[in-house]
């Protein structure tokens, strides 16, 4: 898992570094222009192979702030390594802070040439140091011209931190921003970089080790109100199956879904519980889909029986419970979703609430009440809307935000699912997705995740490491993205369904195992 941190958080963790451990601010700052640079030598050496690179011309334009400091360090490390390299100085000289002031006095010592009026089309390669982490306001006038200029110019472009215009923590673009091929960002990524649209604003990003020192790296306040994100290599802390097994010992899931002509969420949920390696799976379900199900997924078992005794059967077979996928929001749905509902909670299971039984429960506030530490709840932002009364614009002006105040409120683990999901609970531990891409946003992606999820649940049911519910749903999410991201690479974005999701799961699986045996 790698951290992922708020501007402010970034701003402690650099102040802490240079007051407490003395580390002159000068210094990150050469680290930080050492590593940006090396990026862009990287590029231009793929670029023009280790022939020369006479024909290149970068232009880096600063801001007044550190990140113009930046920004003016790493146009005289390219200048002296013999690239034709200039600054162009973006807003009030006079203003500079003193690391910067002091980096310009550096970059006229060396003669790196400073341009008044550049000719934007003439460089290769433009480099954006304007605002970093400081970003506080609208960009607006003067600046927001210059960055327009910089967008519209064919050169490759690179960012120093975190792209101008992006909010740091929010990925909202304020005004205008920088359309960056690159971003070199510094000591960790920022929430901004991970969350839409600025992600796509910051385009390939390297996180760049300045020497920033943590001394929270293992548990005290700002680890524990750190965002993180799950990569690959996290997989192999999945548990291994044991050898001595079966599949009672793998996990049972009921899946309360489905309703009448409605069978293909249920039928995709059950399959990628199957295909994630639950032991067994049982669908509650309407009589009219037994022979539809049956035939299109033999390896699930099927119920209709819908009474007191049948469901206090089924709910003590089951380890865990996946509440909604095609569930309907009337009639039986409806009752179905209540009784396993308050049932599975008094019965202390995990529910993952999904789909139609999200929708039910923004019909039924005083159903939360049944939402506890063991509920999982998987809405996307048309599902949130409803649940919590806020329109889509206004949860992703900061969903972030949106999510904490929801998992809050209801007790239980959120699942809010969009390009990046966030993943997070009521102890504000926060998840941000980073796996996945738009050929996910198909019919029945979420019933794959549903799917999924309780997959992984099963998967720690016989595992001794104890792992939070928020980090349980936060792999599943991950993996769920890695099967997208194979599904795009079989079939594309435009064509691929959620079928070819599950049909991925097994080869994201088998990564898992690969990786645990080293
Ligand atoms: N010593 C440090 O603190 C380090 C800082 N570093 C760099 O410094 C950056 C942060 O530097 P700063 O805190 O100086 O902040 P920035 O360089 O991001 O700029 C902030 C300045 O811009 C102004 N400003 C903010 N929004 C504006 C807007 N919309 N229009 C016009 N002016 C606006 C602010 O009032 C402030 O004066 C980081 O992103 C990173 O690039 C790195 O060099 C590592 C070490
Ligand atoms: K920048």
């Amino acid at each position: 898992m790698k951290k992922v941190v708020t501007c402010s958080q970034m701003k402690l963790l650099d102040h802490g570094t240079i007051h407490n451990m003395h580390v002159p601010s000068l210094v990150l700052m050469e680290r930080a222009a050492l590593a940006t640079a090396e990026e862009i030598r990287k590029y231009l050496e793929k670029k023009n192979g280790s022939g020369n690179l006479k024909k290149e011309r970068i232009l880096t334009v600063c801001g007044f702030g550190n990140n113009g400091g930046d920004g003016i360090a790493i146009a005289r490390l390219l200048h002296l390594a013999g690239i034709r390299s200039e600054i162009y100085l973006a807003g009030n000289p006079d203003k500079m802070t003193e690391e910067t002031r002091h980096q310009w006095d550096i970059a006229m010592s060396y003669q790196v040439p400073v341009m008044n009026n550049p000719v934007w089309d003439e460089y290769t390669v433009i480099v954006d140091g304007i605002f970093g982490v400081g970003l506080s306001r609208e960009i607006t006038g003067n600046y927001k011209e210059i960055i327009d200029h910089m967008n519209e110019a064919p050169a490759y472009k690179a960012a120093v931190d975190i792209p101008s215009g992006i909010h740091g923590d929010t990925g909202a673009v304020l005004g205008t921003a920088f359309e960056a091929d690159l971003t070199v960002t510094f000591a960790y990524k920022k929430r901004g970089l991970c969350l839409y649209p600025g992600r796509a604003y910051a385009g390939r990003t390297v996180v760049a080790d300045i020497g920033i020192y943590d001394r929270d790296r293992d548990g005290s306040e700002l680890a524990s109100k750190a965002a993180w994100h799950i990569e690959k290599s996290d997989m192999k802390t999945l548990p291994a199956r044991k050898p001595w097994g079966n599949k009672g010992t793998f996990g049972k899931v009921l899946l309360v879904a489905g309703s009448k002509g409605m069978c293909g969420a249920a039928c995709l949920s059950a399959s990628a519980a199957l295909h994630g390696g639950a032991g067994m799976v049982k669908i509650q379900t309407v009589e009219e889909n037994r022979i539809p199900l049956q035939s299109l997924l033999p390896e699930a078992m099927l119920t209709s029986e819908f009474d007191e005794e049948a469901n206090k059967k089924n709910l003590n077979w089951c380890d865990v419970l996946v509440i909604g996928p095609g569930l309907g929001t009337e009639g039986s749905g409806k009752e179905r979703m209540l009784w396993f509902l308050e049932n599975g909670a008094k019965a202390g299971k995990p529910v993952i609430l999904d789909a139609d039984g999200l929708n039910i429960l923004a019909m039924h506030p005083q159903w939360m009440k049944f939402i506890g530490e063991q509920t999982i709840l998987t809405p996307h932002m048309g599902e949130m809307s409803r649940l919590c009364g806020l329109n889509v614009s206004e949860l992703k002006e900061d969903p972030v935000a949106r999510a904490y105040q929801y998992a809050e409120k209801s007790g239980g683990v959120l699942v809010l699912k969009d390009a990046c999901t966030v993943v997070t609970d009521r102890n504000e531990k926060l998840y941000l997705n980073l796996s996945g891409n738009s050929g996910m946003a198909t019919a029945g992606s979420g019933d794959v995740l549903s799917g999924i999820i309780a997959s992984v649940l099963c998967m720690y049911l016989s595992c001794e490491e104890e792992r939070e519910l928020s980090y349980k749903a936060a792999m599943a999410v991950y993996i769920h993205g890695l099967c997208g991201d194979i599904a795009r690479e079989k079939k594309g974005s435009h064509g691929m369904t959620a079928k070819d999701m599950i049909e991925a799961l097994p080869e994201v699986l088998k990564l898992a195992e690969v990786q645990s045996k080293g």
